[in-house]
């Protein structure tokens, strides 16, 4: 039987966390994230950008599965200053190397150059990962319900707590995002690529979005391009974006950014 994208990660994952445990035990990794720099709020960030206008967590993406290589000239440092200056909320910097050549690195050397809140776009399935996460000084993890149980998000979950971070739960459909609504995170992401095809669709916000009650923060994630899509996309409830690929493929990453936040709503243009 032909694997899904998800299994496939999920197996060198799992290769790939043995030998980080073998070669850094989580004695280790804990005295590290002890020593990180203090959280930065994430979620808070997000809530207070989104009610003055739109919250945007801005992805420092270099290739997906999808799309191949996205950005070849590609400095982590420099595209987390651009973002900021831009009026990106929050970061996102993918740490995976084998799907997205991601790097642990390039998440030190991001938040090292702005003062954005981070998150570590990772496929997490141990704890390991999150005392690892924050060692890096990341400010809140993904948890991809597609991928892990009940128990496993909700593990997770405690521990980033523990550490004083947030975690975006991420979701692709209803039972997902009804299994989402068990766990205590504010951040609900609607995910609109769907990872069997890769397609993107609006649908899956515009579906999803009534399934997620007032209190939680809708977090529309992939497949945005304009901003016209953030406003289309605020009708249906969410004012919090993940925006990777649009962004990357930008030359002056600052000023596409600040052209996406420019809100039609708030300008009465709509
Ligand atoms: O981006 C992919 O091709 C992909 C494939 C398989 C699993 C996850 C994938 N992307 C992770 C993401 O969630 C996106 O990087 C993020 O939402 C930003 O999306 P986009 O703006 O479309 O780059």
């Amino acid at each position: 039987m032909t694997q899904t994208i998800l299994e496939k990660i999920k197996a060198y994952k799992l290769e790939e966390i043995a030998a980080d445990k073998a070669a850094v035990p989580l004695e280790e990794v804990e005295a590290l994230a002890a020593a990180a720099p203090p959280v930065r709020p994430f979620a808070d960030a997000l809530l207070t950008a989104s009610i003055e206008n739109y919250g945007l967590i801005a992805e420092i993406k270099k290739a997906s599965p999808s799309k191949g290589l996205i950005r070849a000239d590609f400095d982590p440092s420099a595209l987390a200053k651009a973002y900021e200056d831009g009026g990106a909320t929050c970061l996102s910097v993918l740490t995976d190397t084998p799907s997205f050549q991601g790097a642990k690195q390039f998440l030190i050397d991001a938040r090292a150059a702005c003062d954005l809140p981070v998150l570590r776009k990772d496929f997490m399935y141990d704890t390991y990962q999150v005392a690892e996460a924050r060692s890096m000084g990341a400010d809140c993890i993904l948890i991809i319900m597609a991928s892990v149980s009940d128990a496993q998000a909700a593990e997770l979950e405690d521990a980033a707590t523990q550490y004083g971070m947030d975690a975006l739960i991420e979701t692709h459909n209803a039972a997902e995002v009804e299994r989402a609504l068990l766990l205590k995170s504010r951040m609900i992401g609607i995910n609109n690529r769907n990872l069997n095809t890769f397609e993107t669709s609006l649908d899956t916000t515009r579906t999803l979005s009534k399934h997620v009650p007032g209190e939680r923060m809708i977090v529309c994630e992939s497949g945005l391009n304009t901003a016209q899509d953030l406003a289309d996309m605020a009708r249906f409830g969410a004012r919090t974006f993940l925006i990777g690929e649009s962004l990357m493929r930008q030359e002056d990453v600052a000023g596409a950014t600040r052209n996406l936040l420019a809100n039609p709503l708030r300008a009465g243009g709509m």
